[in-house]
């Protein structure tokens, strides 16, 4: 096991890094900009490193920064979490070559899976439906134009260096596909410094599953059960449970084995999340994320399994002890997520003092955050301050636990979205788990 791990992130993510190396006897060091030097994440770690000033690009997002506080503090291995530098490659292979364990895939893995069409072809070898569409980039109208003549309008254009939600539009007849293709190159090139685009039919109302991959270097690959992320906001997750209500044990049982056949034939290891569309009982693949996600934390609920530290084990060359089948999914788990945000002004970010901050307690309910009472909360990063995980032996237990987490979660000083998160519970469709991925963008826009 490592001696020292620096963990390239701020925040809640951080703290949970760091918790998981305390529990394997590994010291933690700390990266910190101007603006974090007295927040969570590096009052909990053994050392900590300035590498810089507020703005992500100059600190959190400088490579050569993170690697040379990793060198200074001589660390044997270096976590991401997610966000910042998490599914760069060429930051992955950097590490690398600089002599630190990357806890994460192999950089190439990462790169064959970050292009969208080169996974969605590399799923469709390994039997795993895909959405319907192309696994090259378009280059013309035409190339488009047949997709929609084989699949019907709409269809979705979509950015190759894209992903959550960025660089997806959707097409809805012939005479749009010109300028959709044109804006999507274009924005490609803007925002993922990648212009190439592809084209899959779009799914109206589908729901967003995703499957927990964990993979050893010895050749062991298993699925964590899945996660139901459908309930977001402008693409941004603002509620994931586990289990996916909608799914059966069958269909269950073959989303998991797809999502294993997939990442085995990428050669892929550590820990993974591959996500699907499922309507109508069938499921197609999407896209493969590359990091551990902040929803890890449901699927922990409902297996036991600490996944952030068999990131660390898997990465120092241990085998995961445990076979597809020891691994049981018990009761249901709901995260919420705790955003400083103004919900009635179309989740704008909230900044402010944390004049109270008494978490939510008792059975069934965890609280991850790096925040304390008095901490100031700016606007330089994520709006998210905490994630409440609340978990129960069913999902009507699991409703009513979360309404009193939720009553319970008491911050004073600046707006969160906790009482649009009490607001869900008693929404009817989400309450009987009906919520497509739409849903909430229907509902607050028709509201507008
Ligand atoms: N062919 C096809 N059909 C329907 C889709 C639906 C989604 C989608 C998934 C989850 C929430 C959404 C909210 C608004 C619009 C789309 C979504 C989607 N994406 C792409 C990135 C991922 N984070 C969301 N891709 C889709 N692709
Ligand atoms: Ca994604």
């Amino acid at each position: 096991m490592f001696r020292k791990v620096l963990v390239a992130n701020r925040g809640e993510i951080a703290v949970r890094v760091m918790r998981a190396c305390e529990e394997l006897g590994v010291r933690t060091v700390a990266v910190y900009s101007e603006a974090d030097k007295h927040t969570g994440h590096v009052r909990y770690a053994d050392e900590a490193y300035n590498i810089g000033p507020a703005r992500a690009a100059d600190s959190y997002l400088d490579q050569e920064a993170v690697l040379e506080a990793a060198a200074k503090a001589g660390v044997d291995a270096i976590h991401p979490g997610y966000g910042f530098l998490a599914e760069n490659a060429e930051f992955a292979q950097a590490v690398v070559d600089s002599g630190f364990v990357w806890v994460g895939p192999d950089p190439d893995a990462m790169e064959a899976l970050g292009e969208k069409t080169n996974a969605r072809a590399l799923m469709q070898e390994a039997d795993v439906p895909v959405v319907p569409g192309t696994t090259e980039p378009v280059s013309s109208v035409a190339e488009i134009t047949a997709v929609a003549d084989d699949y019907g309008y709409p269809v979705a254009i979509k950015a190759e260096g894209g992903g959550g939600g960025r660089g997806l539009k959707v097409v809805h007849s012939e005479d749009e596909v010109e300028a959709q293709f044109e804006t999507a190159q274009r924005e490609g090139e803007a925002y993922f410094d990648n212009s190439s685009v592809y084209v899959e039919k779009y799914l109206e109302t589908p729901h967003h599953i995703e499957v927990q991959i964990l993979a050893d270097e010895h050749g062991n690959v298993r699925h964590l059960g899945e996660r139901d992320c459908s309930l977001q906001r402008r693409h941004q997750k603002v509620i994931e449970e586990a289990p996916a209500s909608i799914l059966d044990d069958d269909l269950r049982a073959e989303i998991g084995d797809a999502a294993k056949r997939g990442v085995d034939a990428a050669g892929y290891t550590n820990a993974g999340t591959v996500e699907f569309l499922v309507e109508n009982g069938e499921f197609y693949f999407m896209e493969v994320n590359t990091r551990i996600q902040v929803e890890h934390t449901v699927t922990e609920a409902i297996t036991g399994l600490d996944i952030v530290k068999w990131q660390l084990r898997v990465a120092a060359g241990e085998t995961l002890d445990f076979a597809q089948d020891d691994i049981e999914f018990d009761g249901h788990a709901i995260e919420f997520r705790i955003n400083a945000e103004n919900a009635a002004a179309e989740f704008e970010p909230a900044t402010g003092t944390l004049e109270t901050y008494d978490p939510a307690g008792g059975i069934g309910v965890r609280v991850d955050d790096a925040v304390r009472q008095g901490d100031e909360i700016g606007g330089d990063y994520d709006s998210m301050i905490a994630k409440l995980i609340v978990s129960a032996s069913d999902r009507d237990e699991c409703l009513t636990r979360s309404e009193r987490a939720l009553a319970e979660f008491d911050i004073e000083g600046i707006q969160t979205i906790i009482p649009f998160h009490r607001l869900m519970l008693t929404d009817e469709a989400f309450s009987n788990s009906e919520h497509t991925t739409k849903y909430l963008d229907e509902q607050l826009d028709q509201s507008r």
